[in-house]
């Protein structure tokens, strides 16, 4: 569908395969795996790697080729698997943020973290569009709440302690929001970002992930908010995000 297009990040080929599944109306059922998706028209996807700077790199790749041959995109979706805050988000349930933060992004001082906004270069945070991520957590019957971008996956109850007192109220952690949401902002197109818990925030404890069930829930979700996804990607999101061609207020020159 012309002047319709969404572009779907995911940091692993399951994760895309989960999404693009849930958004063509067929996620999969629990049993052996299936066939990768069929694309659906007006749907690219983009598998970034691990991480806020892969994700940035990708993501601002893939907005600028599709803006230079014409066909810009009107909405990014960055999905996948994360980490949940047990009190808000158990396994197998959905986050939806409602902002997506960097939360290791700063500087450690003998007080404690002190977050790259406090140290004065720039943004920790950005803001989905308001209206439509609560219409997309509404939809996918999903938790609406910030998500954090991590560099390092929390494997201690002391930093997931920290984390959880520095960010009140936060549903998870992943490590490719941010990222996702820099190139996306600087580009002037929404962003979203959609997250099913595979594993709890807290003591590493690799055996108790739970990823075939994360993936699963990732692409219910996504089928279940599709209607209002691909409503929002003809309409750019409901508002455009602000442009940065230039360094974003407050970065360093
Ligand atoms: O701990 C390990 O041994 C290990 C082995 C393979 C991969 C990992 C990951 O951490 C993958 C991170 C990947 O998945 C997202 N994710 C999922 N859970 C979390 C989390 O608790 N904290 C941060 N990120 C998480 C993340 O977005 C990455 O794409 C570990």
């Amino acid at each position: 569908m012309p002047g319709s297009r969404l572009l779907v990040v995911t940091a692993v080929a399951a994760e895309r395969d989960a999404v693009l599944a849930g958004l063509a109306g067929k996620p999969p059922e629990p049993g052996p795996r299936h066939e990768p998706p069929q694309p659906v028209g007006s749907v690219e996807s983009v598998v970034a790697g691990v991480g806020p700077a892969a994700a940035a790199a990708a993501t601002a790749d893939a907005l600028a080729r599709a803006r230079a041959e014409g066909r810009p995109f009107h909405l990014v979706l960055c999905a996948g698997i994360a980490g949940g805050f047990a009190e808000r988000a158990p396994l197998g349930s959905v986050v939806v943020a409602s902002r997506i933060v960097a939360a290791d992004l700063g500087a450690g001082t003998a007080e404690g973290f002190v977050d790259v906004t406090e140290l004065g270069f720039g943004t920790v945070a950005h803001e989905p569009p308001a209206d439509l991520a609560a219409e997309v957590a509404g939809a996918a019957g999903a938790l609406l709440a910030p998500v954090l971008t991590v560099s390092t996956v929390t494997g201690t109850a002391g930093r997931a302690a920290d984390l959880a007192a520095r960010h009140p109220g936060a549903g998870a952690e992943a490590m490719e929001g941010f990222g996702v949401a820099e190139a996306a902002v600087r580009a002037g197109v929404p962003v979203l970002e959609v997250r099913a818990v595979s594993n709890t925030v807290g003591p590493r404890d690799r055996a108790a992930w739970r990823i075939p069930e994360a993936l699963r829930a990732l692409s219910h979700a996504c089928a279940a908010a599709a209607r209002p996804l691909f409503a929002a990607a003809r309409a750019g999101g409901g508002r455009r995000a602000p442009r940065h061609d230039r360094p974003a207020p407050g970065a360093p020159s």
